[in-house]
C-alpha cells in the first residue's frame, strides 16, 4: 500500500489516556492535547522506506525508517526507544517498541492505510489504546 501524501487529521480517540498511562502530567497533557488536536502529518514511501514527519503548534516530530529495520525514535510522551516496524499485511506497519533507558509501560503503533484511502494510527501504552484517523488533504 502507498502511505504518501498529506494527511489531516479526522478523529481522535483516547489521545489524553494514553498520555496518562505514560504518566504525562495534567499541565503538559492539556498541551500536547491541544496542539495534537490539529496534527499536519506529511508521509513520502518509497518502496520499504517511509518518512512521516509530524508538525503541531509545539513540536514536530520527523521519522525515516525502512519496515523490517530497526530505527531509533521517541515514544508518543518524548522518550527514546528502539522501534521494529514489520508488516502485518500489505497495507498494515506493526511497530513494537523498546525503551533504551528507564521504565514504562509496553508501548507500540501501528499505521495502516485502509481501502477507502483512510490512515489509521493506533498508539498504544499497557492496556490503553489510541485511535487517530486521517485523510488525505
Ligand atoms: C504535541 C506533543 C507534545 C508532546 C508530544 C506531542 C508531539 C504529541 C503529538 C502527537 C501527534 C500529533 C501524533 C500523531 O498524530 O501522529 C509532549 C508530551 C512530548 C510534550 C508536549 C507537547
Amino acid at each position: 500500500a502507498d502511505f504518501s501524501g498529506t494527511w489531516k487529521m479526522k478523529t481522535s480517540e483516547n489521545f489524553e489516556e494514553l498520555l496518562k498511562a505514560l504518566g504525562v502530567s495534567v499541565f503538559i497533557r492539556k498541551i500536547a492535547v491541544a496542539a495534537a488536536s490539529r496534527p499536519a502529518v506529511e508521509i513520502t514511501q518509497q518502496g520499504e522506506s517511509l518518512s512521516i514527519q509530524t508538525s503541531t503548534s509545539v513540536h514536530t516530530t520527523h521519522v525515516s525508517f525502512t519496515v523490517g529495520q530497526s530505527f531509533n525514535e521517541t515514544t508518543v510522551d518524548g522518550r527514546l526507544c528502539t522501534s521494529t516496524p514489520r508488516w502485518e499485511t500489505d497495507s498494515k506497519i506493526s511497530c513494537e517498541q523498546i525503551l533504551q533507558k528507564g521504565e514504562g509501560p509496553k508501548t507500540a503503533w501501528t499505521r495502516e492505510v485502509t481501502n477507502d484511502g483512510e490512515l489509521i494510527l493506533i498508539m498504544s501504552a499497557g492496556d490503553v489504546v489510541c485511535t487517530r484517523v486521517y485523510q488525505r488533504e
